[in-house]
């Protein structure tokens, strides 16, 4: 091979730049060419794309975000537009390509393969809702951003004797929300998995104000609902004053963590190698802290990830 491409889609997280970066310096030691398009399939459609050499890739390794930029590109949801793309990878004598995103993104990439084209897919997007992966790239930089959010947040409640209920992003997953909840010491997660007793969150929090606990905090899931609905319902039964914050954009960028640049690093090498070896159509993913690889067709066709149940139990049993 002497010329692969990569681009990154759908929400931008921290980890991508060092996924890259690994897999530009990857394709380099082999003397492969690599070249990024920018802003995802937008990029591709209008074949805006610039070289990768060792110096284009220097100093990103430490910022959150993607260099590449990112975009939703409604064009190539359609064949039509899938074919141009086709059309421009080869036009430009591009051999295989990665693509860093979330579980449209990687709809996207079985599309392309699915027209013969090499691809292989690495899972970023704060969500964690990417099957056949433990971990996806940005989760643990945006649970890190949540827990420095709620830890402030909990300064207040206990100043104020407050209740305050924290509105996470996740889309229809509720990892976030019941991953931070564990990790900030949360009384509840509220997530879309599992349905709601309002009453009985009420009754819960009413009984520990009337112990003469002086706070509580919720963590929401933004697939569970709106924070301010629910504040609206429970204001009067718990006792304690409610306000709401709703983290929002602040969660997904800023610098990566420890976890998110190794994980980028070895995924983006990861996936040079695999192209580099014939190799195609698959997701590389993490499982027990070895890198896997799995059909892209799994993965899209896999059905929702499921919120491992250990996790649920201790965030219920540690928040009484
Ligand atoms: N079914 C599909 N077929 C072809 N392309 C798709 C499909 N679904 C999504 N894509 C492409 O992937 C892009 C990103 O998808 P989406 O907006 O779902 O984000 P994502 O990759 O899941 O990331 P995140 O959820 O973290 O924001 C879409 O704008 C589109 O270009
Ligand atoms: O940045 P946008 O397009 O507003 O999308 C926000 C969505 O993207 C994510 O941050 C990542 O999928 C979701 O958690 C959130 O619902
Ligand atoms: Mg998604």
């Amino acid at each position: 091979m002497k010329r692969l491409a990569i681009l990154t889609s759908g929400g931008d997280c921290s980890g991508m730049n060092a996924a890259i970066r690994a897999a530009a310096r990857t394709a380099i030691a082999n003397d492969v060419e690599m070249i990024g398009y920018r802003k995802g399939y937008a990029g591709l459609l209008k074949n805006d794309f610039i070289r990768l050499d060792s110096l284009a890739v220097s100093g990103v390794l430490q910022r959150g975000g993607t260099f590449l930029q990112s975009a939703r590109c409604p064009e190539f949801r359609t064949e039509e537009g899938r074919r141009k793309a086709l059309d421009n990878l080869l036009k430009e004598q591009v051999e295989g390509m990665i693509v860093i995103g979330g579980d449209g993104s990687l709809t996207g990439a079985l599309a392309l393969d699915k027209l013969g084209f090499p691809v292989i897919g690495i899972p970023g997007s704060i969500d964690n809702d990417i099957p056949y992966t433990d971990m996806s790239l940005g989760v643990d930089t945006a649970l890190n951003n949540i827990l420095y959010a709620v830890d402030c947040i909990k300064d207040t409640a206990s100043s104020h004797d407050r209740a305050f209920i924290v509105e996470v992003m996740g889309r229809n997953s509720g990892y976030l929300a019941s991953t931070a909840a564990i990790a900030t010491g949360a009384e509840f997660a509220i997530i879309p998995e599992t349905e709601l007793d309002l009453t009985e969150m009420c009754h819960q929090l009413r009984r520990r104000y009337e112990e003469g606990r002086t706070n509580a905090l919720i963590i929401m899931a933004e697939g569970a609902g709106h924070a301010r609905d629910i504040a609206a319902g429970i204001k009067d039964a718990i006792g304690f004053e409610t306000r709401v914050t709703v983290l929002g954009h602040y969660q997904r960028g800023g610098a990566p963590t420890v976890f998110d640049r190794l994980l980028g690093s070895r995924f983006g090498m990861k996936a040079v190698e695999l192209l580099l070896s014939g190799t195609k159509g698959v997701m590389v993913g993490l499982a027990a802290n070895a890198l896997t690889t799995t059909l892209l067709e799994m993965v899209v066709n896999g059905g929702q990830k499921k919120l491992n149940a250990d996790l649920l139990q201790m965030a219920d049993i540690l928040g009484i």
